[in-house]
Formats: structure tokens, sequence, C-alpha cells
């Protein structure tokens, strides 16, 4: 390269014209290596995304002659029931989980600030921003940053670029299963740790962050988990340099989602009790502690996991689909994906919401239970062991949200089997997908409402997957090997195990092609 040289940062290319261009610094010849092969004047860049962003402003990229966006905490009451007037509000900087009354807390966005731009607006700038690497409006999450932690310094953001996971079109499923054509399945499980964990732990943990550079008295982060929010929780906190504690249900979860807050280097707690057993111990515990709490019912987490709902209508170019099934356990997600199309209809982005169907195992299903009684009574369960593991919770800590975003959707509950929801999770699979049990649930509860005709055979429908079905290997291995007691195993696919002669093999080769052939 002679004189014009530069000097780079492994592993980046240097492109002057680049929109890093501005981070080029010409370096004095004796900040230099020199040796006789590479002449003394070459030009040091030392930019990164982060730096781009302090000076850019990325997520602000919008005039300043708006009001400010600002979020704050609310009694969720008060979303639920906004005759019951109240003024009790918390800043985001505060360490507040609960209202004084005990009730849930809800992110209340300053909805005034953000109508000051029309729904037109919003869509452009949310559009315009996927499938970049800039930082940090490149993750689907932080994409939508103004409606989601719209104070928050880009620096202090942890992100892994989550979100912008897959909508896949089950065209086979839905054609040959179901007797529909516009069946979609989106792939939240695509993702950094492998579930739909990340994008609330993204906002979480970046939360936390700026709160440890305020001073604010946190040593570290805590969840009870039954496999995923663990794992998200500890892979971010990690990312960031911050300690984290989980708390798991010995023996409940799958091997795989234990291996990884163990290789993130949390401190892992394996408790001889069940999820809300170890529920209720982290909300002891960090009553007492400088530990923050990254459950749900933080109701930070659900800001980002709302994106997801955001996501679904920009991947369908704004139309609203007909119904998302959602599978539901702790219930913060059922809300996040009825606040996120909310805010859409609210802020003119789109003019309705599609109906929500919540999926619960039989094995875990006080909302079930709840919703058959025409919400008359809620009375939490003893859950039991459920292939959907991850959904084993019996006193689900956002049961209110939960009703609120289902009585405002024309939703509907539904449950499903063990061998409902492995039959529908093998049945997927053997269609080119790879689902988790809990994808299972809510397959299951499409089954049925297609059954019973609620759900139409033209019906835009979105089934929302939470998890990487390789998460879940085990239960797929005893399926397939129809090692399950009392479960038929109906669309199982074991191995054939054959001699190693080419006879052998010629045999059940052409058995097997006889029997495709019919
Ligand atoms: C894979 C998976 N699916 C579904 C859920 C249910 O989500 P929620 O607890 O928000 O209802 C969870 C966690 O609870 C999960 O880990
Ligand atoms: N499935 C969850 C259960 C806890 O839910 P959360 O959303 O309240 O953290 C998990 O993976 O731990």
């Amino acid at each position: 390269m002679g004189c014009s040289a530069f000097f780079t940062v492994p592993g980046t290319s240097v492109n002057p014209r680049s929109r890093f261009s501005t981070f080029v610094v010409r370096s004095s010849a004796s900040d230099l290596p020199h040796t006789s092969a590479s002449p003394p004047q070459p030009v040091k860049q030392y930019h990164n995304i982060r730096e781009e962003a302090r000076l850019h402003n990325n997520s602000i990229a919008i005039s300043t002659d708006h009001p400010r966006f600002s979020a704050k905490y609310v009694p969720f009451t008060a979303i639920a029931d906004p005759s019951s007037s109240t003024d009790e509000s918390y800043s985001l900087d505060e360490i507040v989980y609960r209202s004084q009354s005990g009730a849930l807390l809800d992110v209340h966005h300053d909805m005034d600030a953000l109508k000051h731009f029309d729904g037109q607006y919003w869509r452009s700038l949310f559009d315009s921003r996927v499938g970049k690497t800039t930082w940090p409006v490149g993750s689907g999450v932080w994409s939508k940053k103004e409606w989601v932690l719209p104070e928050i310094d880009d620096d202090d953001i942890i992100s892994a670029f989550e979100g912008n996971s897959n909508l896949f079109w089950a065209e086979r499923y839905g054609k040959e299963f179901m007797g529909m054509n516009d069946l979609w399945v989106k792939h939240c499980g695509n993702s950094h740790t492998g579930s739909f964990k990340d994008l609330g732990m993204t906002v979480l943990v970046s939360q936390v962050n700026r709160l440890r550079k305020l001073k604010k008295p946190l040593v570290g982060v805590g969840c009870a988990s039954t496999g995923d929010t663990s794992a998200a929780l500890s892979a971010y906190c990690a990312s960031a340099g911050i300690p984290s504690i989980v708390f798991l249900p010995a023996n409940k979860i799958s091997m795989a989602q234990l291996v990884q807050p163990i290789a993130n280097g949390a401190f892992v707690l394996s408790i001889d009790t069940d999820f809300d057993g170890c529920m209720q111990l982290i909300r002891e515990v960090t009553a007492e502690l400088p530990i923050y709490l990254a459950n749900s019912l933080n109701s930070l987490r659900l800001e980002g996991q709302k994106t997801a709902a955001i996501e679904i209508l920009q991947q369908f170019d704004w139309e609203v689909p007909d119904w998302v099934i959602v599978p539901g356990g702790n219930l913060g997600n059922i809300y996040a994906f009825y606040k996120g199309f909310h805010m859409c209809k609210e802020l003119g982005l789109v003019d309705r919401i599609p109906r929500l169907v919540c999926a619960q195992a039989a094995n875990a299903n006080p909302l079930y239970l709840y919703y058959k009684s025409e919400w008359k009574e809620f009375k939490p369960v003893k859950a039991n062991a459920t292939f959907a593991s991850a959904i084993q919770i019996g006193d689900p800590v956002s049961i209110d949200r939960a009703v609120y975003a289902l009585k405002n959707s024309n939703g509907i509950v539904e449950e499903a089997t063990e061998e409902e929801l492995m039959d529908a999770m093998a049945q997927a699979d053997s269609t080119g997908m790879f689902t988790c049990p809990h994808t299972g649930v809510a397959l299951t509860a499409l089954i049925k409402l297609r059954r019973s005709g609620v759900i139409g055979p033209m019906d835009r429908t979105v089934v929302v997957s939470t998890a990487h079905g390789l998460k879940f290997t085990q239960s797929k291995i005893d399926y397939h090997s129809k090692d399950i007691k009392d479960m038929a195993c109906r669309f199982a696919n074991p191995p054939v195990q054959v001699k190693a002669d080419f006879g052998s093999v010629m045999d059940v080769l052409k058995k097997y092609l006889l029997s495709k052939a019919n």
C-alpha cells in the first residue's frame, strides 16, 4: 500500500468513503511499528459502532423540535382501570417492582410526545433500521428504542442484535395439516440464547448497566427460571461484565438450558423445588440483597418483548394478521404481545389488533381454568411435569396482565395434553421445522380452533415459537424412540438398525421407497 497504507483493527476493512470515514485519524509516525517493509506514514483507525453511535446519536434520528420522549413506571391498575385515578409513578431509574398497594407495574410512555409523529413516520423509521449493524438500532428491539427505553444512552445498551427473527411461512404444515394457506410461525427462538427472552433481557440488563453507572446499589442481577430466562440473563450479564445469579428448580430443566448459565459464568443455584418455589425465593432474596430482579414481574422486560409484536406487523408490511397464538407460563409474554399491537394501533401504524390466543399445557393450566370459569375465580395450581417444561408454572406472576390482554383482544385460552403437544411438535418438525414443545402447545391450540371452526381456513394466523428446538432434544429423542409411557408417539420416526452389507441396505431402502411411491 506504500505511503497510504492503513493501520487497521484486525478483521475490519477500511473504506475511506464508508460511514466510518470520520473516525479515521492520521497517527504520528512514532505511534506505529516501523519495519523496512512498512514505511512510517500509515493512518490509524480506532472506530467501532458504539463510538459511531456516540457521535451520530443513531436512535434519536428525529428532529429536535418535538416533545421529549419519556417513560415511567405506573401501577398496572392505572392501565387496567383508568378510572382508578392515581398519580403514583416512579422513574425508571428507581429500583421498584410493585406499586404501593402491591400491584404490578407497567412502563408507561408519554404517548402525546410519541403522537407528535404520525403512523407513517414511525413505520418508515422502523423500516429504515432493519438489517443494519448500526448501534444500537440494528437490533430488532432497539430499532424501536423510542418506544422501549427512550431515555437510555446508546452507550449504556447491552445488545446482541437480538430480534429481527424469521417469520416462517408454514406452507406445507399449513396446507397438509391445517387446510390453511396463510399460516406463519414467528421463530423467536432463533435468537442469541435460543428463546424470546433475549428481547426482554437486552432491555433489563441495559437498564442495570445504566443504574450501576448511576451508582445505584446493585451488585448483581437474579432470576428464578425454567431455563430460558436464566440463559438470557447470564449471557447478557456476561456480555456486560455484571454478576448474574440464577435459581433453577433441580432436575426440571433441560440439559441444554442448564449448561447455558454455567457456561456464561452465572452463579447457579439448583434448588429442590419447582419454578413457583424458586420465584418465591428470588422475590424474598431481591428484597433483602443488592440483586436486581430480572423476571418478568419486572415490567422492563416486557418493553423488549413487545417488539416481537411490532416486528410481526412490520414483516407483513403493516398488515394485521387475524390471529396470534402464544404459549403462556408466567404470562408476561401474552401481555407484551398485546402491548406491542396496541401501541401500533394507538400511534396510527395500523387500524386494528389481532385476536390473541394463549395456549397452556394441561399439566400447568391455571389461566385456562380461570378462562373456563368465565374469569370468575383465579386459583393457582400445583404445576405437574410437562414436556413443555419452560411453562411448568402454577402461580403466574402476570396473571392480571394476561387477563387484561385477552379481554381487550377478544382473546381465547386453549390447553394441550402431553400427547397432543408432542404430536403437534413432531408433525411440525416433519414439515421442516425444528420446534420446541411449547410451540407444540401453541400448535395444538391452533389445531383445536381450526377443528371447531373458530379459526377459518383463510385466516392469516401467526403461531409464536418461543424457543429453539435444539434446547429440547431429549424430549424429541424420547418421542422418536417411542420411549414415553402411555403415549402412542404416532409420528415417531426412529432410525433403522441395519447390517453393514450391501444387500441389507438395499432391502431396507427398497422397502422405504416402495412405501413412499404409493
Ligand atoms: C420457551 C418458553 N415458551 C413460553 C414461555 C411462556 O412465557 P411467559 O412466561 O411469558 O408466559 C416461556 C417462559 O415462561 C418459555 O421459556
Ligand atoms: N419460562 C421462564 C419462566 C420465567 O418467566 P419470566 O418471563 O417471568 O422470567 C424461564 O425460562 O425461566
